[in-house]
C-alpha cells in the first residue's frame, strides 16, 4: 500500500461505527469510525485482552513487517506477534486507529456526513475524546478490563488517560518514553512542524488536493520532528559532515528520506490534529492536577524512558513513576526517543514482566 489514498485496501483492518462521540471540548462528532485489528482469541472470562497504543504515525497494523502502509517497524517484528514479548498465541492484542488519524479511522482526511471532506472542519480533538473512541470499541468486543494497556510516546498519552480515567478497567499499565503533560518544548517543536504544513500553498486547512504530489509541508514537519526523535549522539556517529557523491549532506539525504516516507503515507490535516491533541495534553487537567490525578491509578505499572530521549526525557518519566510509587525504568539506546521502537528487547523484557507479573 502506498501513499495515503482514500479507500486503500483495508487488508486485514476491522471497523466499529459510532453514531456520535462526544466531545471534551463542546458538541459531538457524527458518523465515527473505528479502525482497529485483533490478533489472537479473547478468553472466555475476558482476561487475557491487552490494548496497544500506536504512536503519532503509527497504525492499527502493531503485528506484522513494516513496510509502506504498516509502519510499525520493530514492535510489528519483534515484540508483539505469536511467541513474542507480547504474545498473541496467549493474549488478545487490540490495537486501533487514533481518532483523528489517517489509516481507516475518522479524521480530517476522512469524509463527513455531508459527503466532503473534513478538512479544516475536523474540531479540535483530545486525547481524552481518543480515549472514548476505544472505549467505545472495548464495549462493543466485550472487554470490560484490560489486562494491560501498553502505549509509548503518543500511545503513552492515551495508555494513561486510559489508566486515570477508567481504573477499573486497567489491570496493568506500560508506560514508555512519555509524559503526562505536554512540555514547553513539545509544543514548540510541534507548533513549528504545523506552521511548516500551513505555510505549503497546498495547504487549504486541509482541503488541499490529495491528487498533489505529497505535501512538501508535512515533509518539513518530519524533518523537524525526526530531529527530536532521535540524539545528536547519533547523528553525529552516523553522518558528521558526511557529504554523498550527489552532493547532500548524509545527515540531510537521511531527513529527506524520512520526509519523503512519510509524506507518502500520511495526512497532512491528521498530523496537525494530532500533534494539537498533544499539545493540549494534560492528564492533569480537571483533575486537581498531574499527582492528583495519578492518585486515581489502581493498575500494576512499568513505567519506562529512553536514556538519550531529548523529546521525552526520563524527568518526564520520572514524575509519573514517583506518583505511581515504581521505579523509572531507564533503557539505555543511542537511538533517543526512537529507541521506543527500535530497542523492542529491552521494551519487550520490561513489559514481560507485566505480562508474566
Ligand atoms: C505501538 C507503536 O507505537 S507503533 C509506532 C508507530 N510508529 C512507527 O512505526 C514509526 C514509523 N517509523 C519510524 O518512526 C522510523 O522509521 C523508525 C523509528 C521505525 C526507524 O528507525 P530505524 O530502524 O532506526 O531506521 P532509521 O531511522 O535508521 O531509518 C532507516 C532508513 O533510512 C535510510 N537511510 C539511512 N541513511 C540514509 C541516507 N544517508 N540517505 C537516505 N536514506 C538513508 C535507510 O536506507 C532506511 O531506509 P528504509 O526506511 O527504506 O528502511
Ligand atoms: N517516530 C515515531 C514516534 C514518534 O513519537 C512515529 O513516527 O510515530
Amino acid at each position: 500500500m502506498g501513499g495515503w489514498v482514500e479507500g486503500d485496501p483495508v487488508g486485514d483492518r476491522l471497523f466499529l461505527d459510532l453514531p456520535a462521540v462526544p466531545l471534551e471540548r463542546g458538541g459531538e462528532l457524527a458518523d465515527v469510525r473505528a479502525a482497529y485489528e485483533t490478533w489472537g482469541t479473547l478468553a472466555a472470562d475476558g482476561g487475557n485482552a491487552v490494548l496497544v497504543e500506536h504512536a503519532l504515525t503509527g497504525d492499527s497494523h502493531v503485528v506484522g513487517p513494516a513496510g509502506p502502509g504498516h509502519p510499525t517497524a520493530g514492535w510489528g517484528e519483534r515484540l508483539v506477534g505469536p511467541g513474542r514479548p507480547l504474545d498473541t498465541d496467549r493474549w488478545f492484542v487490540v490495537c486501533a486507529n487514533v481518532l483523528g488519524g489517517c489509516q481507516g479511522t475518522t479524521g480530517p482526511g476522512t469524509l463527513g456526513p455531508d459527503g466532503a471532506r473534513w478538512g479544516s472542519r475536523f474540531p479540535e480533538v483530545t486525547v481524552g475524546d481518543q480515549v472514548r473512541v476505544e472505549v467505545a470499541l472495548a464495549d462493543a468486543l466485550g472487554i470490560d478490563r484490560w489486562a494491560c494497556v501498553v502505549g509509548g510516546s503518543m500511545g503513552g498519552m492515551r495508555a494513561l488517560e486510559w489508566a486515570v480515567a477508567l481504573p477499573q478497567r486497567v489491570g496493568s499499565l506500560f508506560f514508555l518514553a512519555s509524559g503526562a503533560a505536554a512540555s514547553g518544548d513539545q509544543i514548540g517543536t510541534q507548533t513549528t512542524q504545523q506552521a511548516a504544513i500551513r505555510v505549503d500553498p497546498r495547504w487549504r486547512g486541509g482541503d488541499y488536493d490529495r491528487s498533489d504530489p505529497p505535501s512538501d509541508g508535512l515533509g518539513v514537519a518530519r524533518r523537524i520532528a525526526h530531529l527530536t526523535y532521535r540524539s545528536a549522539l547519533e547523528f553525529d556517529a552516523r553522518f558528521g559532515s558526511h557529504v554523498q557523491e550527489d552532493g547532500r549532506f548524509a545527515v540531510a539525504s537521511y531527513l529527506d528520506h524520512h520526509a519523503d516516507k512519510l509524506a507518502g503515507r500520511f495526512d497532512a490535516g491528521s498530523y496537525v490534529v494530532l500533534t494539537e491533541a498533544m499539545n493540549s495534553w494534560d492528564v492533569g487537567r480537571g483533575r486537581g492536577g498531574v499527582e492528583a490525578a495519578l492518585a486515581r491509578v489502581t493498575a500494576r505499572a512499568v513505567v519506562a524512558g529512553i536514556d538519550s530521549d531529548r523529546l521525552y526525557p526520563p524527568a518526564l518519566q520520572q514524575r509519573v513513576a514517583a506518583a505511581l510509587g515504581v521505579p523509572l525504568r531507564l533503557i539505555p539506546s543511542p537511538y533517543g526517543h526512537d529507541g521506543f521502537l527500535v530497542e523492542t528487547a529491552a521494551v519487550g523484557a520490561l513489559l514481560g514482566e507485566l505480562l508474566t507479573g
